[in-house]
Parts: C-alpha cells; sequence; structure tokens
C-alpha cells in the first residue's frame, strides 16, 4: 500500500522542522519586510498566522491518507456500467511558482465488481490537488489511485484548468485553459469507450 503521508515526512525530518505552523510565520514575517511591507501595521499583524494556517490547509493533502478518507465505503457491486462524476471544481498550486491553478475535472471509471462512494471521488481529487502539483500529474495521481483502490476495468480523468502564473504574470494570457488527460486499462484500450465519455462530457 502506498504511503501518502511519506513525503512531508521525509522532508520534515530533513529539516528539522517540529512545529511547521510555527517555522511558517517566521517565514511569512520575513516575506512582508522582504517586500517593502510594515509588518507592525495593524492589517498585517496576523498576516503571517494567517498565512501559515492557509498554506498549510492548502498543501494538506501531503499529510492527508486516502485510506482514512475513503475508510469502508468501498462496496461490492456486480455492475459493470460506466459511473461518471462530472464538474469537480478544485483548487492546486503549481510547483514551480506556488500560484494557483483551478478548474474542473471529470472522473470516469468501469467498475470491476466493486465501486466506491460518490463523495470519496471528490475527496481523492482534493487529497492530489493541495499538493504542489503539475496539472499533467495530479490529473494522472487521480486516475492512478482510483486504479489502485477499486481495481476497475478502465479509469478516465480530464481536467481543464486556469494557471494563475500564466495570468497574473508572466506570459498573461487571460482566456487560455489547459486540458489534460489520463486513462487506465480499457480506457487506454478501447475507443469506443472514450468516445461515449467525450459525448457525455460535451452534453
Ligand atoms: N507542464 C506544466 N507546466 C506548468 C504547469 N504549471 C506551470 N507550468 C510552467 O512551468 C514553466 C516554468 O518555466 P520557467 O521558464 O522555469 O519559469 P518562468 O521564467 O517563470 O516562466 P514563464 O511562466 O514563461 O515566465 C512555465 O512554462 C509554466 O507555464 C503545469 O501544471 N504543467
Ligand atoms: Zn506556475
Amino acid at each position: 500500500m502506498k504511503n501518502n503521508t511519506l513525503d512531508a515526512g521525509t522532508s520534515l525530518t530533513k529539516f528539522k522542522v517540529h512545529d511547521p505552523q510555527e517555522e511558517l510565520k517566521k517565514l511569512a514575517l520575513g516575506i512582508l519586510s522582504l517586500i517593502g511591507e510594515n509588518p507592525d501595521r495593524q492589517g498585517l499583524l496576523n498576516t503571517p498566522k494567517r498565512f501559515a494556517k492557509a498554506l498549510g490547509h492548502l498543501t494538506s493533502g501531503h499529510l492527508t491518507s486516502t485510506e482514512e478518507l475513503v475508510g469502508d465505503a468501498i462496496f461490492d457491486e456486480p455492475s459493470s456500467e460506466l459511473v461518471l462524476v462530472r464538474n469537480i471544481e478544485f483548487y492546486s498550486l503549481c510547483e514551480h511558482h506556488m500560484l494557483p491553478f483551478f478548474g474542473k475535472v471529470h472522473v470516469a471509471y468501469i467498475p470491476n465488481g466493486k465501486v466506491i462512494g460518490l463523495s470519496k471521488i471528490p475527496r481523492i481529487v482534493d487529497v492530489f490537488a493541495r499538493r504542489l502539483q503539475v496539472q499533467e500529474r495530479l490529473t494522472h495521481a487521480i486516475a492512478a489511485e482510483i486504479e489502485r483502490l477499486l481495481n476497475p476495468k478502465g479509469v478516465a480523468v480530464y481536467m481543464e484548468a486556469s494557471h494563475l502564473c500564466m495570468m497574473m504574470r508572466g506570459v498573461e494570457k487571460q482566456n487560455s485553459t489547459t486540458l489534460t488527460k489520463a486513462t487506465l486499462g480499457s480506457y487506454t484500450s478501447d475507443q469506443s469507450l472514450r468516445a461515449e465519455l467525450i459525448s457525455l462530457l460535451r452534453n
């Protein structure tokens, strides 16, 4: 079984950080000074604490185990017909700039004797989105986790996102979105399954 806590645990040990929230507060205070702000002005007094809390939340996926959040919500079910959860909104941080990218993800699978509680699919999306990511890896990680948990006949994940690092700065393109997909099992081999999915997503 994959251990989702390994990455964060390893890096915390490496940098000997015992209280990440306190360390983040100190770093945020430094950032405020370095950008020319006065960290003692009233509006900023609690900002380091808020920043530490917000960043902790936005990267909490490093410390979350999907086993725990899925719990017992995997059920025996003989159906082998498509399950599709569409339009799951997500927010993530790009690992290059640590700026948000966000959009919608569609998750489909063909069961193979087991189904997962529907709410667990957006929860799995959030676990992987709340890490530093690139969109391609996030898309694939969601598909791979559904495959690992259910051993379905096939999985397909389609994601469309806007990257603030391409909008607020850098190339400054406001209307471009990025589409990524990850297919596993029968969704990779069977073109008609993909065609059915695409037609459902168009509706
Ligand atoms: N493939 C991929 N690239 C991403 C993602 N998020 C951000 N990037 C890109 O990561 C690249 C980093 O390129 P660099 O040249 O090192 O950074 P930069 O000078 O800030 O690049 P610009 O954004 O072009 O100004 C940029 O092209 C970003 O658009 C992602 O999810 N997937
Ligand atoms: Zn970026």
